[in-house]
């Protein structure tokens, strides 16, 4: 048993989660053992932490350390868990950043620990929403250490394996529909304006967002009464909120689809991939 907790693939998550284990001091980089793809990227972290100790392959990281954080893409984990394969035992607890594979899957490979998270970029700046699901190997402690790295950054909420992956939408997916939604709001602003550029128009926008949220928080108003008291009646704000009304569900139904059906087809094939290594 060792304090050694790794982290394979350097990307966007993989990167967010060390710096905030690090920067927040929840970690000692002497503790943290990181392994990737490409090497360059690693070097770059060494420049940051020199304390931190760089990997060769992910087999090392298995040898290393107890707890393992799996950040690839989803058709490249299967691949991962079984480089690792020949160093885990029943101590070995591996924490998996998507939903888009199956703990069943998973278990084919390690039959042991194993924790699928969904965390969300919104972390970086101490936020969002990380969802969980853990395996029934999970201890206790072991679900107190995910909570103590995961829930310093952001709230937790642990779910069943199924209801991840539609209430990811609005957690790890969100940034990405947010910043599309409002590129959007901005584009139509910019065609009726004839003296204001369009980062005014966004500085403006990000201002009333980052303050909207805190006045339904702080005032306990739901969207309902929100709406009820901004859209006067025959007003401006009315006339737009219809127009969103009538719109709006079509599009949030079809956006739901569709990454539902992209869902389903991720984890077959990493389903498929996984029956095709373990033949
Ligand atoms: N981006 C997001 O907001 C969120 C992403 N996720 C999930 O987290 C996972 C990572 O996403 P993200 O960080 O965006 O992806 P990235 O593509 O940014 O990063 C993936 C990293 O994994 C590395 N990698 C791939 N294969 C291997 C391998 N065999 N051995 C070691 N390292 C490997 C890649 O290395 P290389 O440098 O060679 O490419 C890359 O650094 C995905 O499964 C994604 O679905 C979950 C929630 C939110």
């Amino acid at each position: 048993m060792n304090n050694n907790v790794g982290i394979i693939g350097l990307g966007n998550v993989g990167s967010m989660l060390l710096n905030q284990f690090l920067k927040l001091n929840l970690l000692r980089e002497e503790d943290v053992y990181i392994a990737n793809r490409s090497k360059e990227k690693l070097n770059n972290f060494i420049k940051e932490y020199p304390a931190l100790n760089i990997c060769e392959d992910n087999a090392e990281i298995a040898k290393k350390c107890n707890k393992i954080f799996v950040c690839a893409e989803p058709v490249n984990i299967p691949a991962v868990i079984l480089d690792m394969k020949p160093f885990l035992n029943e101590e070995s607890y591996i924490l998996v950043s998507t939903s888009m594979i199956s703990h069943n899957d998973l278990n084919k490979i390690h039959n042991g620990k194993i924790t699928i998270f969904m965390p969300t970029l919104i972390s970086m700046v101490n936020g969002g929403v990380t969802l969980a699901y853990h395996n029934e190997f999970i201890t206790e402690e072991d679900s107190k250490f995910f909570e103590y790295l995961m829930g310093s950054m952001s709230e937790v909420k642990v779910l069943e394996e199924e209801d991840i992956n539609l209430t990811q939408n609005l957690t790890a997916s969100f940034p990405g529909f947010f910043a599309e939604i409002m590129s959007e709001f901005v584009k139509a602003a910019s065609k009726h304006t004839k003296h204001i550029c369009d980062e005014e128009l966004e500085y403006m926008l990000l201002v009333s967002l980052a303050g909207a949220p805190r006045l339904l928080l702080e005032r306990n108003l739901s969207f309902e009464d929100t709406i009820n008291r901004v859209s006067t009646k025959g007003g401006i704000t009315y006339e737009g909120v219809k127009v969103y009304n009538e719109k709006l569900p079509a599009v949030f139904d079809e956006a739901f689809n569709a990454t539902i059906k992209r869902y389903k087809e991720i984890t077959k094939n990493t389903s498929d991939i996984i029956n095709e290594l373990i033949k």
